[in-house]
Formats: C-alpha cells, sequence, structure tokens
C-alpha cells in the first residue's frame, strides 16, 4: 500500500528509491539537517515534506543521508519504515535531551545503550517486555568517535517519554503520581537522560533488522536545577552532530573492510 500521489516516492517522506544511501542520520529537528549536511561531501536537498527534511550525500565515497524525524515516536517511526523501504539499513539519531543523573551536565554529549519504553509508539510493534536496544556496533562506534572528539559524554540507558511537559511540570498533570513516581524509579535506575523517539527507533530497527544508535546533547538538567547545581541551558548541536557523522564514518570503514 503507498498513499503517495507519486507512487515511485514514500508517502510521508517522499523519497524514492536512489534517493537515500543505506547510512541515515535522523535529527528530530528539520532545521538540524542542514547543518549535518554540511559535513557531507555534495550534499543535495532530496525531499521536504511536512517534518520530513532529506538530504544526501557522500562521506568517504559512500552514499550517506539525513531525514528529520519530528518529534515523538510516531513521526519517528514513519520516518524509519519509509527509509528502510527506500534501502536503508544503519541509522544514527543525533538529538537533544534532558540530563537526569546530576553528573550528565548541559553541553554534555550522552550515547544511548537502550531507551526506557515509556512511549506509546513502541507499544504498537512489540509487548512492553521487549527491551529498546541500540545497535552494539552502532554504540561503539559512538564511543570511539566522542573519544577521538575529546567530547565529554556518558553512556546509558535513556528515557522516552510522549508528553514533554509531563517531563518538565509532572506536578500539574492529572496522572502526577504516576509521572513524579516513574521519574524517580528511572533516576534510582540510573537513568542518565530523557529524550522522545530512541525507544520507538529501537524497537522499529529490531523489527526490521536494522541498525539504530542516538547520541545527544544534553540541553539543561533539571536535577541540577532541583539541587541550585549550575545548569547553563545549551543548544549548539554541533559537538553532538559531529559524534554522529565520525560514527559513521567509522561504520562505513569497517562494513566496508568487512565486506558487508
Ligand atoms: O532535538 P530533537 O532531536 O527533536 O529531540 C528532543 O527534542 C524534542 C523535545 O524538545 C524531542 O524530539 C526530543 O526527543
Ligand atoms: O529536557 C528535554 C530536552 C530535550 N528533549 C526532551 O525530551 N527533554
Amino acid at each position: 500500500m503507498n498513499y503517495s500521489e507519486d507512487a515511485s516516492k514514500q508517502y510521508h517522506i517522499q523519497v524514492g528509491e536512489g534517493d537515500v544511501g543505506r547510512y541515515v542520520i535522523l535529527p528530530g529537528d528539520p532545521k538540524r539537517c542542514a547543518k549535518i549536511a554540511k559535513y557531507f561531501d555534495d550534499p543535495v536537498l532530496v525531499a521536504d515534506n511536512r517534518e520530513y527534511v532529506t538530504y544526501t550525500g557522500y562521506l568517504d565515497g559512500v552514499k550517506v543521508s539525513v531525514t528529520s524525524t519530528g518529534i515523538g515516536g510516531p513521526s519517528a517511526s514513519i520516518a524509519m519504515e519509509e527509509l528502510v523501504m527506500s534501502g536503508a539499513d544503519t541509522f544514527i539519531r543525533i538529538g537533544t535531551c534532558g540530563g537526569m543523573q546530576l553528573e550528565v551536565k548541559s553541553g554534555d554529549v550522552v550515547i544511548a545503550n537502550g531507551a526506557i519504553r515509556m512511549e506509546g509508539t513502541s507499544r504498537e510493534y512489540a509487548p512492553i517486555e521487549f527491551p529498546a536496544v541500540a545497535d552494539i556496533g552502532v554504540v561503539n562506534a559512538l564511543m570511539e568517535s566522542a573519544g577521538d572528539m575529546g567530547a565529554p559524554y556518558h553512556v546509558g540507558v535513556v528515557q522516552c517519554k510522549d508528553s514533554f511537559y509531563g517531563q518538565h511540570s509532572p506536578e500539574r498533570m492529572p496522572v502526577s503520581y504516576e509521572l513524579l513516581n516513574k521519574w524517580e524509579a528511572w533516576k534510582r535506575l540510573g537513568c542518565l537522560a530523557s529524550e522522545m523517539e530512541s525507544a520507538a527507533l529501537f524497537v522499529v530497527a529490531s523489527h526490521l533488522r536494522v541498525r539504530a544508535g542516538s547520541c545527544f546533547l544534553v540541553v539543561a538538567n533539571q536535577e541540577r536545577e532541583k539541587e541550585g547545581l549550575e545548569n547553563p541551558v545549551v543548544h549548539d548541536t554541533d559537538m553532538a552532530i559531529r559524534v554522529a557523522v565520525g560514527a559513521l564514518r567509522k561504520l562505513i570503514e569497517r562494513d566496508k573492510k568487512a565486506g558487508r
């Protein structure tokens, strides 16, 4: 089934066969695409529809793309599904997140090895007992890339939810009792940061047998704020973008060596 007016293109992302590489970077924000594409050789805008902006270019002679996912699991899962139908098989999300542990500070990079499924989309793919886990090869490439860049980084579990304001103002929500108690549990379990798309992306990637990982800029940390610790708001995603691009280069090189 394809509802697209142009049957040669995917319905939502408006990308056709050959328009994207097998390696795709996935920011949430469409405006982040151009910032990422400038690290590609010969980047070309290939599609711009709804929240989905796609550029394709080259890294080390291999075709790569960047497609924005918009906010949340529903739109992120659509992007991944349609990119896989267009030939992609390796994904790195580069997003923003809010730190949860006190040592996860504004400006740091967080690399997710797994995600808490407190969102709705992944439940329409897999029973809740199934873990949302990043691809180990992508996680390793991201860690090595962050090390190469000298970026301050943390690796661990991130929490995904559907309500941004349920994270930031849980006490005003009718279900505050649940939001506050779960947030406390995630903190006690060492969860590093909160964002919105990785759980859906990791579960969809497991289902579609493709590789996915995520890295994030820490914008701020509400737990540091509560403790009266220094907590500036940082918006510059460039370091996290460079970590993702460096990781993609490593995956390309490793795939070439392995004849993948
Ligand atoms: O900056 P992006 O990639 O959009 O990621 C984060 O920012 C948005 C919320 O402000 C959510 O999408 C969240 O996951
Ligand atoms: O606090 C934050 C920052 C970015 N994205 C989120 O989902 N939460």
